[in-house]
């Protein structure tokens, strides 16, 4: 019987986190007698009547392709997730594991259902073996390591293995496809090791224990109930589902792919291109407390040099310092005074489009790229129901995750190494056309340091951040698993490392907003004689800089810049709120989202 859940039925559309609570599972507990069945098949024909749409913010899996911000929101949001009704979608999924079924009956050789796996699939099993070769394979897969994964993670994992499963080519039945579903919408998450997939047969490992906690194969397969740890059969019991046995190919079908990775992947390219938007914000900040020029920027010279990155850089510049009182408006050539600054800026505001093009083109080839692994079948053989044939072939191989991946930190590197340089400049009075040295807030008191450790700490983040752009995908063991999968992805470290360089990069740019602060409240002073940048910012950048305000708790003043004594703030714990503003997407990740910077 398949599960359905009144919420998604009855166009419930909130997310957990907006009702503020999960589904109550006492009640669905409830609904497990009589009543029940009269209310699922009653509410089964209003649902084959009404095809689900995306209208009320649920996730339907198995129609349209699944994007890297819907797939975000049910990871973290905990958006509800559906399963299309299309009926050829679901009677081709039945058909694939007939296909199965026959296949074992008539003793079919096909790989990894009548033989063993990888190197030993000389090994024959017979059709009475068939399932339990399934079953077996969770426990010699039982093998991770490290840490537990991040729970959002793992919940991509079981939504992209849903939407894989539905395309109709893996022979695993629809109440396993619902499981997840049940798992996803009840707030249930296998614990994950952190280590254990090369990326080359899939994540088989990781992907292993989800499916044994799916199944709840034993206690020990753990799960998060609902912020309680929990064996998975104790799990089931409260979801009231009975343990469940692999049939045939059902093993393979879960663990052989690529949906691990590509969950955590997709979550930072998510991430990585909100950095983008973020650090094109905070450029705006730095070149208004340089009091650099927007001439740079000017269409015409992007024009002549047409990359869209490039392009896109230069006109989100304009836009973004547009109306502002503290950089200079050149965009009519020049019109301020000769002498008192370089008629043309350094490079690092100069090239500024030059210099982020292939970063912005970079991701969002990375980020097509994801979308195209998320919306894929990537287990083998795979089933060709309409013709009656399986095909023995690789789509487990993670190499696009995991060059991806490496491409996606090397980027996050060129971004704080950019911004390291216009700090540099920011506190270098030979460069910052004339505010204090380490931007001292009261010049007066000599013992004042202003940003100097500030600065030190940025200067310890930012090579990490350029060693975590170190390729792994070239660093695979050519030995691997009876050198069967003797070429392999690194996929999954690759996306574990760029998860890694999200939350530094967090770190950094939360120490990168202070200087940006800090540097147009000085600005600000030097032009119109007060602390408020507020009312000489552009009204774009004027956003980002109060909500930064805002999350360090220093509303901004006339009488004072954001940092004046030395010792009236602990910047430690500035870094530290903001740094957990951004990784939750609070206030300033939302001002990014009110200055409607698109990316391309
Ligand atoms: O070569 C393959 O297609 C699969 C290999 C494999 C190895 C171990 C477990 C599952 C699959």
């Amino acid at each position: 019987m398949r599960q359905d859940f009144p919420a998604l039925i009855s166009g419930n559309s909130k997310s957990w986190r907006e009702k503020g609570d999960l589904p109550s599972i006492g009640k669905q507990q409830k609904k497990e007698g009589k009543g029940v069945v009269r209310e699922t098949s009653q509410l089964s024909r209003e649902r084959s009547q009404s095809k689900p749409s995306y209208r009320d913010g649920t996730v339907i899996v198995g129609d349209e392709n699944l994007t890297i911000d819907r797939l975000a929101q049910a990871a973290r949001q905990k958006t509800l997730v559906a399963l299309t009704n299309t009926p050829e979608v679901l009677e081709n999924v039945k058909a694939s594991c007939s296909y199965i079924e026959d296949a074992v009956a008539q003793n079919k050789a096909i790989y990894g259902v009548t033989t063993g796996f990888g190197g030993m699939g000389d090994v024959t099993i017979s059709a009475k073996e068939a399932a339990e070769l399934q079953n077996n394979l969770i426990w010699f897969l039982k093998s991770g390591a490290g840490k537990q994964l991040p729970f959002p993670d793992v919940r991509a994992a079981m939504l992209l293995r849903m939407n894989s499963h539905l395309k109709g080519a893996s022979g695993i039945r629809l109440k396993l496809i619902e499981r997840m579903q049940t798992f996803l919408n009840q707030g249930v998450t296998p614990h994950v090791y952190e280590y254990g997939s090369i990326g080359a047969s899939g994540d088989l490992v990781p992907l292993a224990r989800i499916t044994g906690a799916l199944i709840g194969a034993d206690d020990s397969f753990t799960v998060d109930f609902q912020g309680q740890s929990m064996p998975a059969p104790e799990a089931l019991n409260k979801l009231g589902l009975e343990p469940l046995t692999l049939h045939p190919k059902e093993g393979l079908a879960m663990t052989n792919g690529t949906s691990v990775m590509t969950a955590i992947a997709a979550l930072c390219v998510y991430d990585a291109q909100q950095m983008l938007k973020l650090a094109m914000g905070t450029h705006a900040l730095f070149v208004q407390g340089l009091a650099g020029t927007n001439q740079s920027f000017h269409p015409f010279i992007h024009n002549l040099k047409p990359h869209s990155g490039q392009k896109w850089a230069a006109t989100t510049m304009i836009d973004l310092l547009k109306d502002s009182v503290l950089s200079r408006d050149e965009l009519q050539e020049r019109q301020h005074l000769e002498g008192q600054h370089l008629i043309q800026d350094r490079y690092s505001l100069r090239c500024l489009p030059q210099y982020l093009g292939p970063i912005v083109d970079g991701l969002r080839e990375i980020g097509e790229q994801i979308e195209v692994e998320m919306n894929s079948v990537t287990d083998n053989p795979l089933i060709d129901v309409e013709n009656q044939a399986n095909y023995h072939g690789g789509n487990f191989l993670g190499q696009y995750v995991g060059v991806g991946m490496d491409r996606l930190r090397y980027y996050l590197g060129l971004l704080a190494k950019h911004l390291d340089t216009q700090i540099a400049l920011l506190v270098a009075p030979e460069f910052n056309n004339g505010l204090p040295p380490s931007l001292v807030g009261n010049t007066k008191q000599k013992v004042n340091m202003g940003l100097k450790g500030l600065q030190i700490t940025g200067n310890s983040l930012m090579p990490l951040l350029t060693f975590f752009g170190n390729s792994i995908a070239d660093r695979y063991p050519t030995h691997a698993e009876q050198f069967n999968q003797n070429i392999n992805s690194q996929g999954f470290a690759s996306a574990n490392l760029a998860r890694q360089s999200i939350a530094i990069s967090h770190q950094y740019m939360a120490v990168t907003l202070m200087f940006a602060v800090q540097g147009v409240d000085l600005r600000t002073y030097q032009i119109v004689g007060h602390y408020d940048a507020r009312q000489c910012l552009s009204p774009a950048t004027e956003k980002l800089y109060s909500a930064v305000r805002a999350v360090v708790g220093k509303p901004p003043s006339t009488r004072r810049p954001y940092i004046w004594n030395d010792g009236e703030q602990s910047l430690d714990q500035h870094i530290a709120c903001i740094a957990a503003d951004l990784a939750e997407g609070g206030l300033i990740m939302q001002a990014i989202e009110e200055m409607d910077i698109a990316l391309v």
